[in-house]
């Protein structure tokens, strides 16, 4: 096999668009299927939805494993690629490198996505129809965009008899969407079990982002540093049942409404000064025009103002505290019997300033009585802070490859993310941990994520597979990056 040129191979979307109709066509000789797809668009029809760790749909997860087996033919038999099945349907590809001396890192998608009804749809959710230059479905974003993005930049790239220096990881989870023990837990036992080491991981999170921020015109990519702490509560009133005819004064119902109406009610502190945030407003400063820019750039003086102002909108408010969403409500069992049961789930994301401990303690004094009996399902603390300075090397080579695939872009900022990612299960391995979407969101698309109409245009998606064909080469260098001369 031919070493690839020491230059930079460069994938062209026009290139990548014939690539897309060369799948097409493969597809129409192989399938009896009419309709014309591309590699996401048949990843989007199987539904593989995961409810909870002990309900995926197992025959969906196996198909999926057939499938990129058969649209990605050269990732799977190249004899530099190990490939193992984990937890029955995650994968893990090791794609050994020719230098031994530079350490590993590692790529992580998922192939679960979470249920999605028909109802409110514009288009079918597992139909994978291509429209008015989008591919409609779920999954598009959350995410299996990435999973497809990443396995067909490498297929193009070893179509290419390219071979990387520095080795690499794929891990691609089956159950990230409830909690990824069977597959992002037992991939890093066992790359623990190897004594691997990872120079760093990206993974899923945050986004180029687009129309978040009141009177910020241009875009900017945050790359998530950490992500929030998460506690899944368990509330439970029991009382004595009995005939509906003659009422106590409070029932279970009553009493459990009562108590999460007050957690709702009362929001957790504002922790704005704490975390990342600080660092992701003051790099962002410079984007705004006055007198917006100098407010940010003397948050000791206007923090307070700030820390309003985000409080104001669901999203940014995410971000300056932990927050509390009641999830799941359930009592009664007939209409004329007060119900001896009442329960409640409360789905809690910490803030980066917070623990567990001092968040479970908040919540019991919010609800502050003890008939309510608190059950905590599952709890992690916010996960450590990964670096963001010159030397780091993973955080320094998405902002150079952000910089060349979308060079609009001027601002790269480090971040916290919302949400969880199976990639916290990995801490293990490496202290460098980078969640980010080479892609644009704005607050519509937001809402879609785990919503209706999800959907991915056509080239955002491409830009996407072009963004891991240049990042997994820029990662071959075997020193850090040089910063970008829009700094110098
Ligand atoms: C000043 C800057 C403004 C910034 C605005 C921030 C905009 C937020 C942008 C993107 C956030 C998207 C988060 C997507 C990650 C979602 C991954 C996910 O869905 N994870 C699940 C996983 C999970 C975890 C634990 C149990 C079950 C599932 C989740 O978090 O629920
Ligand atoms: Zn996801
Ligand atoms: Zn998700």
């Amino acid at each position: 096999m031919k070493r690839r040129s020491a230059a930079l191979e460069i994938l062209n979307l026009k290139e990548l668009s014939v690539h897309r109709g060369l799948w097409e066509n493969q597809w129409l000789l192989s399938s009896v299927i009419s309709h014309l797809y591309t590699p996401l668009t048949g990843a989007i029809r199987i539904p593989t939805v995961s409810f909870s760790p002990e309900n995926v749909n197992a025959t969906a997860l196996a198909e999926f494993g057939e499938y990129i087996r058969t649209v990605f033919p050269t990732v799977f038999k190249t004899s530099f690629i190990r490939h193992e099945v984990i937890g029955e349907y995650s994968h893990l590809l090791t794609v050994r490198g020719s230098d031994p001396s530079l350490q590993p890192y590692m790529l992580m998608a998922h192939s679960d996505v979470v249920p999605a009804p028909d109802e409110g749809w514009e288009v079918p959710p597992f139909s994978g129809l291509e429209r008015d230059g989008f591919i409609h479905g779920r999954g598009t974003l959350d995410n299996k965009n990435s999973l497809m993005a990443i396995l067909q930049a490498l297929e193009l790239l070893l179509n290419r008899n390219y071979i990387p220096r520095r080795s690499f990881f794929i891990a691609l989870g089956h159950d990230e969407e409830v909690s990824g023990q069977n597959g992002a837990q037992k991939i890093s036992a066992l790359l623990q079990a190897r004594d691997i080491k990872l120079a760093f991981i990206v993974d899923e999170g945050n986004f180029i982002l687009d129309g978040f921020i009141p009177h910020l015109k241009k875009p900017f990519a945050m790359i998530a540093v950490s992500e929030k702490g998460s506690i899944n509560l368990r509330l439970e009133v029991n009382m004595t049942p009995g005939h509906s005819s003659a009422p106590p004064k409070e029932t279970s119902i009553g009493i459990l409404a009562a108590a999460v109406s007050r957690l709702e009610q009362t929001p957790m502190p504002n922790m704005f000064g704490s975390g990342p945030l600080k660092m992701t407003l003051q790099e962002l400063a410079h984007e705004f025009s006055f007198p917006a820019n100098i407010i940010l750039s003397n948050l000791w003086l206007f923090g307070p103002l700030v820390s309003r102002l985000m409080e104001r909108n669901y999203i940014t408010n995410a971000l300056v505290r932990t927050t509390t969403a009641l999830t799941m409500f359930n009592a009664g069992v007939k209409v004329n019997v007060i119900p001896p049961v009442a329960q409640a789930i409360i789905n809690i994301r910490i803030h980066p300033a917070q623990t567990v401990q001092e968040v479970l303690d908040l919540v019991k004094n919010i609800v502050a009585d003890n008939r309510v009996q608190f059950h905590v399902l599952t709890a992690f603390d916010p996960l450590p802070v990964s670096p963001s300075d010159h030397q780091a090397l993973g955080y320094q080579l998405l902002r150079q490859t952000i910089q060349s695939i979308f060079p609009e872009v001027s601002t790269v900022v480090p971040g916290i993310c919302i949400g969880n990612t199976d990639s916290r299960h990995y801490t293990n391995l490496t202290t460098s941990i980078y969640r980010f979407n080479p892609l644009y969101l704005h607050p519509q698309s937001f809402r879609s994520i785990h919503g209706i109409n999800e959907k991915i245009s056509v080239p955002a998606y491409e830009t996407q597979v072009k963004f891991i064909f240049e990042f997994i080469q820029n990662a071959d260098a075997d020193q850090e990056p040089a910063p970008h001369q829009h700094e110098l």
